[in-house]
């Protein structure tokens, strides 16, 4: 299982006023880690930064102590990111987009359908793995992505904002599914605004005015 350090980074967009300064933070294997602040205040900005989709304009993002890359590192290395806006096709299946997304990372045809279906069953879409996700109700969509980002069984686990469309019941589910992965020995960073949410979580990392700051070291 991996470590992830993000060492004194400046991250900005497009060359932009850096959203956020100075930032530095590690994800370890076996803990989830919060990273909270209001809408705007960079919560994506540091998971694409973690993700390997958006290079640091100054610092550095660490993987094992080892310089992190692109989203193709990333992946390779098993840095799972499950995106704020889902990120499925929504002309696949719920099964599809989990299935094709294991064999792309080195699963068989096997192995994708096996890890689809124990997937699917704890975030209770098994009766909506055939449908398209357009089909599909946000909250559900929501969940496949998760489905998704679980049967992909990450060294790090980025979840961005995942339970913003759930219930309640839903949110206490995939916090406990987040937890078995931290449990698993995967290292995960969940991004939420929910305060219940980060309560749950080991340790918090609040980001507000540009900067990080330890809510919870
Ligand atoms: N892919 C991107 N390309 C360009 N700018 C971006 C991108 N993602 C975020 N930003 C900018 O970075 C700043 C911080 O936004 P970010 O999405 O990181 O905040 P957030 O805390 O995740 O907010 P929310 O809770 O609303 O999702 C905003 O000014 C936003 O416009």
């Amino acid at each position: 299982m991996k470590t992830l350090t993000v060492e004194g980074a400046d991250l900005a967009w497009n060359g932009d006023r850096p959203v956020l300064t100075g930032v530095t933070v590690t994800a370890r294997p076996g803990e989830i880690l919060a990273v909270t602040g209001t809408s705007g205040a960079g919560k994506t900005t540091l998971l694409s930064a973690m993700a390997g989709m958006l290079p640091p304009a100054g610092g550095q993002v660490l993987i094992d102590g080892a310089p992190l890359g692109d989203r193709d590192h990333a992946v390779s290395l098993g840095v799972v990111l499950i995106p704020q806006d889902n990120g499925l096709a929504a002309i696949l299946t719920a099964a599809e987009n989990i299935s094709v997304a294991v064999i792309a990372t080195g699963g068989s045809p096997a192995e994708a359908r096996r890890r689809t279906a124990e997937s699917l069953e704890p975030l209770g879409l098994s009766g909506q793995a055939n449908q398209l996700i357009e089909e599909l109700s946000g909250g559900q969509q929501q969940r496949t992505a998760i489905a998704r980002g679980l049967a992909l069984r990450g060294d790090v686990l980025l979840a961005d904002e995942v339970t913003s469309e759930l219930d309640a019941a839903n949110r206490q589910r995939v916090i406990e599914l987040l937890r078995a992965e931290a449990t698993r020995g995967a290292a995960v960073v969940f991004a939420t605004h929910d305060p219940e949410a980060a309560a749950a979580c080991d340790r918090e990392l609040h980001l507000a005015d540009g900067e990080a700051i330890w809510a919870r070291p």
